[in-house]
């Protein structure tokens, strides 16, 4: 039986309303599963990241196409069907009759009926798009787009939201602690480097998987830089990356240590250790010790004014890369945002009492939120008159076109 790669995708589409699993784990799930050529699992990952990001404005298509209520496994079908139509502009004949197909008996002739009817009214319900509310049209919960609009002005709002709607590039940075990388991945084809972003490259899809494997680069957005950028980890120095796992950052601080001083890498959840050992080890870093600690208690004496540098990269909302995390605008509220908010004031409490006299801490987040950044910073130095704000940057993603992110250097008085 050849394998119906949209009936996978409406189903994994259904399983992603229940709440409990990221939409990439339903792609490399399925793709397992079903033993998926590469094609097939790039179609996959198309239909559903592609259903999950226009959400609101495939709902509402359907709204336009039947009145009355839909159960979720048509609407599943039909979000995988209208994408095809509508936005992926695939083949009419091959959306059609493989997504109908793909449904059970029982449902495939009215499948069948509002597919066709999109088919030909397709003009019109394109031309609706451009009237509709911000949040349907871009597909963002109503309540983000009124925050962003707030915070950042009607123009930088319309901005992101067109941003988070494209699909992103897979970059990469290449690792300086490998010799062989400059002959192996800067001279290949295969990676093009990134204007603005010396060691970063993209490919056109994945790039080799001997390339990962080996050491020679570990995906990652450029915007991951500015962060360790701004510690300036220095060979020799005794640094701490606080939320390190799975070690993207705590890489890049080791590279610019040239491998000499120590770095311990810590993160409260222990099932996330073996994943961030393996690619420090991959990547050739030796100065890594790893161990499990949770930064909302205090920490242990011995670790007192001890760090010349501290990363803290806290949980965060995630608001800065929602292009890429396209689960993520539909999973957060206002309240969750405010609970993260908490939890990071408290690791940050915790982390500064860290830093040695004179040493620094970078506090980061992939949010662009204020609550959890710049307001949450301010605040926290009211109470912390023996630090001192030395920088401070945010990525704005649409404007960088990179993911967004924030970073704040505060410095221990002596
Ligand atoms: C943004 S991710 C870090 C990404 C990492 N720095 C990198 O570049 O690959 C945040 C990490 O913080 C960890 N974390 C969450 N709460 C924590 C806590 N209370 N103490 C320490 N780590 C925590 C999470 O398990 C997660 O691995």
């Amino acid at each position: 039986m050849t394998t119906n790669v949209r009936r996978i995708a409406s189903e994994a589409l259904e399983e992603w309303e229940e709440g409990h699993i990221y939409a990439e784990s339903l792609v490399d799930n399925a793709a397992r599963a079903f033993n998926l050529s590469r094609e097939d699992r790039n179609l996959l990952n198309a239909l559903i990241i592609g259903c999950i990001r226009n959400k609101s404005l495939l709902d509402f298509w359907i709204g336009q196409l039947r009145e009355g209520e839909i159960d979720l496994q048509v609407r599943c079908h039909l979000r995988v069907g209208l994408f095809q139509l509508l936005i992926m502009g695939l083949p009419d004949h091959a959306a059609v009759n493989e997504t109908v197909n793909s449904a059970r008996k029982g449902i495939r002739g009215l499948i069948n009926a509002l597919l066709r009817r999109t088919i030909r009214e397709r003009e019109e319900l394109q031309a609706m798009v451009e009237e509709l509310p911000l949040p349907i049209r871009y597909s963002h919960p109503e309540w983000l787009v009124d925050r962003w609009t707030e915070q950042y002005g009607e123009q930088a709002t319309l901005q992101l939201l067109q941003w988070n709607q494209q699909p992103s590039q897979t970059t990469f940075r290449i690792n300086p602690l490998k010799p062989e990388t400059l002959e192996r991945v800067t001279n290949s084809e295969k990676a093009t480097p990134l204007a603005d972003h010396p060691e970063f490259y993209s490919s056109n899809g994945l790039p080799p998987r001997e390339w990962i494997d080996e050491g020679l680069i570990y995906i990652q957005d450029p915007a991951t830089m500015h962060a360790v950028n701004i510690l300036s980890p220095k060979a020799g120095e005794h640094v701490l990356d606080a939320c390190a796992a799975p070690g993207g950052k705590s890489t890049q601080i080791a590279a610019l240590m040239e491998n000499k001083g120590s770095l311990l890498c810590t993160d409260s959840n222990a099932k996330r250790l073996p994943r961030l050992l393996r690619n420090l080890g991959r990547l050739g870093i030796e100065i890594a010790e790893t161990e499990a600690f949770d930064w909302s208690h205090t920490a242990p004496e011995k670790w007192h004014n001890s760090f010349d540098a501290i990363l803290l990269d806290v949980p965060c909302s995630n608001t800065g890369v929602l292009r890429k995390r396209v689960d993520a605008r539909w999973r957060m509220t206002p309240e969750s945002i405010s609970e993260v908010a908490s939890l990071q004031k408290s690791i940050l409490g915790n982390a500064a009492k860290c830093i040695k006299a004179g040493g620094r801490l970078v506090y980061s987040t992939c949010s662009i939120d204020k609550e959890e950044n710049s307001e949450l910073i301010q605040n926290f130095l009211q109470s912390h008159p023996e630090l001192e704000l030395a920088a401070e940057e945010i990525i704005h993603p649409a404007s960088h076109k990179t993911d967004g992110a924030y970073a704040a250097l505060l410095v221990k008085k002596s």
